[in-house]
């Protein structure tokens, strides 16, 4: 579940000091002209609303975007803070009136409960089922992939939380999306089958102007000719999109913009050229409450100048590649035919948001070049491959048996991710042989600069099965090292790793699963890796020992403390941890619980490291004092966590978990700050114990090459948008 409010957080003075919602405008609010006659004549004349509401629509252009937030995770989680976030927050709070402005409480959103802020409607709109395969193919930053991973996860509820992008059965994958791929799958009789999608979002690049209460910028920069430059780019986008949806299923193109030619001039055309096997989708009953203008079914193209190109003959010749023939509109027994009214537009002053269209486009038959489903078999595919390197599947034994339930050997194969450096990664995209260059210009054969595209894989097969079924990693997990020893294990979908494996010379992944295993190759220590906090959600339900149920005073120590020696915690707690060795550990606290086995999503889970005569906790220092202040904890108090505290000394462990695994570092802090009581205890008695500790704890090694990483969705589960 996620739930949205809505509200003026700020008042208007705050949000001119605080840049809120200024993202590209450093030089602050009051300084942004918002007057552009350029864009209001333009507009005027492409009647994108009936001339009697231009007022109303520019005055609410003017105004800052209100503050909206959207509360993720899972459903437990989500209402315990919107509760939280309602009762100390909102119902203290008063509306109030400023410059003559109402400031309004905070409310939800009208238009139900799973709805994010109005930009984000288009992945609702496209009604993702968790068995669905779904493309997200202009995914970054990732704002509506993470809705699609919540969609795919929405009838687990409580067992899987969706955090954002951490989720085992998404796959980050980094191509131009004119030139997407086709992708393979094994098929039960062994051959390889092309795969369709379910599902594509289209949330193409485009002019922002719908977006211009946020990125006041725009109110300078704004030119018409931006459209005409983004025109093609879309309509290819599109049409690659439709290629690679599965009759039956379901497209959502969406921009940010008001500009007729970046939205129903590039839906018109690549429906008319489908002739029929794609239709308009009437959405006019979803989302109840959303305020929407039907699609346009003429407009103008107009050039910089500015003056109108009724038709394309009108167009000088050396500007005729610019302008090209699908900008203009469709006849209108065309665009009736088409329903092109079936599009939707959000403008600002309907409902006090920002501009957006979307069109939700079906695929009822195969398009007019489109051939039978391809299936080839795997001898014809390796032909097909220049290159034949084929998948390490290098043994990896997990050997703690402790930790994980029948856990026994695992398989890890390898992932391609670290072929690709981060340099390359955003320059080197050499189109392959079968994307279709059908209606669209051909593809760049030099080095273009793509953004990440995201692959969702369907999980029909849910993760949850897997370890169950004894192979903790068998099929599931991946390694992204080449050769020699595995420093994490990232638990993925079955058929996320396949289709990797199975596509390997063609996809360029940047990131799939969640890291659940690191390498940990502690003496003394029977297990080569220990668990991570990032997987410790999607592991716990299968960890049936080293869990350690912890009262709320424990958790103020183990959160303020580096590594506070096992006596300093409840009776309770020192009892449970005499049972351990040195290893692994997971923290379970949890006020309503009496035992470790009625923990559930809502309960604290934190993934730590019991040494000799100590324990820690694998969380970085924000962390730390986000849970510290959760269990009323004092901050200030804290020389490890404290604020005054520079950031470098508190070191990290090369994993990017928590800190650095070298426990002496940490000790000596811990006894260097003698100012509290609990820290004089450090007598004699403990130098011992300390000695005897740094013996396991630092020993540790740390992975290697690995760049520390924060969990910061740990640490702020209220998302601002
Ligand atoms: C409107 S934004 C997408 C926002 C995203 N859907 C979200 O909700 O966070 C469009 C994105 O497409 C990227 N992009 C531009 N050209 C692209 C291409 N040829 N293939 C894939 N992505 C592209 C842009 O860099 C931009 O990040």
């Amino acid at each position: 579940m996620y739930l949205s409010a809505i509200g003026n957080l700020w008042p208007n003075g705050m949000a001119k000091n605080s840049g809120w919602g200024e993202k590209q405008d450093r030089r602050g609010y009051a300084e942004i002209i918002k007057e552009n006659k350029t864009f209001e004549n333009y507009y005027k004349e492409q009647n994108i609303i009936p001339i009697e509401e231009w007022e109303a629509f520019m005055s609410a252009l003017k105004k800052p975007l209100p503050a909206t937030f959207r509360i993720t995770g899972f459903r437990g989680q989500a209402e315990q803070v919107l509760e939280f976030v309602k009762g100390n927050y909102i119902n203290n709070l008063v509306t109030k009136t400023q410059d003559g402005d109402v400031i309004d409480k905070p409310y939800p959103l009208p238009w139900g409960h799973r709805v994010g802020a109005g930009e984000h409607d288009p992945a609702l709109l496209l009604d993702v089922k968790s068995d669905h395969l779904v493309l997200d193919m202009c995914a970054a930053p990732g704002s509506k992939t993470a809705q699609i991973i919540e969609a795919l996860h929405a009838d687990e509820s409580d067992k899987q939380p969706a955090k954002r992008l951490n989720s085992p059965c998404c796959m980050v994958v980094n191509h131009d999306a004119r030139f997407f791929p086709k992708l393979f799958f094994d098929r039960p009789d062994g051959k390889k089958e092309q795969l369709m999608y379910d599902r594509i979002l289209c949330d193409v690049p485009c002019s922002g102007d719908g977006t211009m209460r946020k990125n006041t910028m725009i109110w300078k920069q704004w030119a018409q000719t931006s459209a005409i430059s983004l025109h093609n780019l879309q309509k290819q986008i599109l049409h690659r999109g439709t290629e690679l949806l599965a009759v039956g299923g379901k497209l959502v193109y969406s921009t940010c913009s008001f500009n007729p030619i970046e939205n129903e001039a590039v839906v018109s055309s690549v429906l008319i050229a489908s002739e029929g096997a794609l239709q308009l989708a009437d959405v006019s009953g979803l989302l109840p409450g959303l305020k929407r203008r039907s699609g346009l079914k003429s407009w103008k193209v107009i050039n910089e100048t500015p003056q109108e190109y009724a038709k394309p003959e009108d167009v000088p010749d050396k500007k005729k590649r610019r302008y090209i023939e699908s900008m203009w509109p469709p006849s209108e027994e065309d665009a009736e035919r088409i329903n092109l009214h079936r599009c939707v537009r959000i403008v600002p002053h309907d409902q006090n948001s920002g501009g957006f269209f979307v069109a939700v486009l079906e695929k009822v038959k195969r398009l007019p070049n489109e051939k039978e489903p391809i299936v080839k078999t795997v001898t014809e595919i390796q032909r097909t491959e220049d290159n034949t390197v084929s998948a390490d599947s290098t043994e990896v034994t997990v050997k703690d048996t402790d930790v994980i339930e029948n856990a026994a050997t695992s398989s890890v194969d390898e992932d391609i991710a670290d072929t690709i450096s981060t340099e390359d990664a955003v320059t080197s995209v050499t189109p392959t042989d079968d994307a279709s260059t059908e209606g669209i210009s051909e593809p760049p054969q030099k080095k273009v600069k793509t953004e990440k595209v995201t692959l969702i894989l369907s999980k029909k097969t849910p993760l949850i099965t897997l370890m169950v079924m004894g192979a903790v990693a068998g099929d599931k997990m991946l390694t992204r090292s080449f050769g020699g020893k595995k420093r994490n294990l990232y638990y993925t979908n079955k058929r996320v790793k396949q289709i990797i494996l199975t596509n390997q010379q063609k996809l360029k992944v940047i990131n799939s699963g969640i890291k659940t295993l690191c390498r940990s190759d502690a003496e003394g220590v029977d297990c080569s890796f220990r668990l991570s906090q990032e997987g410790i959600i999607s592991i716990f339900p299968f960890m049936s020992d080293r869990k350690v149920l912890v009262e709320q005073s424990d958790v103020i120590k183990l959160m303020s403390t580096e590594c506070p020696f096992d006596y300093t915690f409840s009776e309770k707690m020192q009892t449970q941890l005499k049972t351990f060795g040195q290893g692994s550990i997971v923290f379970v606290c949890d006020p309503e619980i009496s035992d470790l086995s009625q923990a559930s999503s809502k309960s604290l889970i934190i993934v730590g490291w019991k040494g000799k005569t100590s324990v820690r906790s694998y969380l970085d220092k924000n962390s730390r004092q986000h849970y510290l202040r959760m269990c009323g904890g004092d901050v200030s108090q804290s020389d490890a966590l404290s604020e005054k505290q520079p950031l470098e000394t508190i070191s990290r462990d090369a994993s990017g978990d928590g800190p650095e695994q070298d426990d002496r570092t940490a000790q000596e802090k811990f006894a260097g700050s003698a100012n509290s009581e609990e820290k004089k205890k450090t007598n004699k008695n403990d130098e011992t114990l300390k000695e005897a500790d740094q013996g396991g704890l630092s020993t540790i090694k740390a992975e290697e090459g690995q760049v520390g990483a924060s969990d910061p969705s740990e640490a702020t589960p209220v998302e601002t948008n």
